[in-house]
């Protein structure tokens, strides 16, 4: 990997980056966010400078992120520590899933009052969506009004109020193949930055995961991985996590699990 990314141009094979943001604030604390905007928390941003370290070698030709800032501007923390200006392309189809009322509860505090089971199905079953998200709900403004949001055309009509990962996946899946699987194709060098939900979509389609498969895995922050895809976009190597393996398990338990109410 310290060699960077071959020419995508000249050889038939793509190799192509994803990671998902530096750490939250709401991570942090151990909150559901969803579509809230949260911040990078500090960590967050030691993890994004380290991503920008990770991938220092390679010269990506086009970076895709989501509407939301703790990806964006993991995307700009990563572009300062490379040194160079690449080509940013925002998409709220990249956006995390959205976690409907779940949004702004403590994880460990809503599986005490739901049980630890109900809340595990809300966030890892491929096709049970958590309950939706009324306008009465204290974070739905924030939402709705999100100025990126706006900006991008995103308007209160267009908001999911709720989403599971068959939904997320739902469009997702169209973006990678009208959009981002065409550039790829192209010969064009792509990095990805996005989310937990957005990027397990992908992986499902790219490694025609189960859903059975899909819904025991767990991305951590801050680690990139990548694929290396042939023409037609299938893996000639499956994923490979820029980190060690002891590294994975200890950062893959953390995000499977239910984590505690003080965080
Ligand atoms: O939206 C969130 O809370 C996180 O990004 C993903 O949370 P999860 O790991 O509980 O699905």
């Amino acid at each position: 990997m310290a060699d960077g990314n071959p020419c995508n141009v000249c050889s038939a094979q793509h190799t192509v980056v994803f990671v998902r943001h530096g750490e939250s604030e709401w991570n942090r604390r151990n909150i559901f966010c969803g579509w809230y905007d949260a911040d990078l928390s500090e960590e967050g941003v030691e993890q994004a400078v380290k991503i920008g370290e990770q991938l220092k070698d390679f010269d990506f030709d086009i970076i895709y992120t989501s509407l939301l800032r703790r990806a964006y501007d993991s995307v700009e923390m990563v572009l300062k520590t490379m040194g160079k200006t690449i080509t940013v392309i925002k998409a709220w189809q990249l956006n995390e899933r959205h976690y409907g009322a779940l949004t702004g509860l403590n994880k460990a505090e809503t599986a005490e009052k739901y049980g630890l089971e109900k809340v595990q199905i809300w966030r890892r079953s491929y096709d049970v969506l958590p309950p939706p998200m009324e306008k009465d709900h204290h974070l739905y403004n924030a939402i709705v009004n999100n100025p990126v949001f706006l900006q991008h055309g995103i308007e209160e009509k267009d908001i999911p109020k709720t989403e599971s990962l068959k939904t997320t996946l739902s469009r997702v899946l169209p973006y990678w193949e009208n959009v981002i699987g065409p550039v790829i194709k192209e010969g064009k060098r792509v990095l990805i930055i996005a989310h937990g939900t957005s990027l397990r979509g992908l992986v499902k389609h790219i490694d025609s995961l189960s859903e059975e498969e899909i819904m025991k895995l767990n991305l951590p922050t801050g680690i990139p991985f990548s694929y290396t895809l042939d023409k037609n976009l299938k893996p000639v190597t499956s994923r490979k996590f820029f980190c060690d393996d002891e590294t994975l398990k200890r950062e893959v338990e953390k995000v499977a699990g239910i984590g505690t109410k003080e965080q």
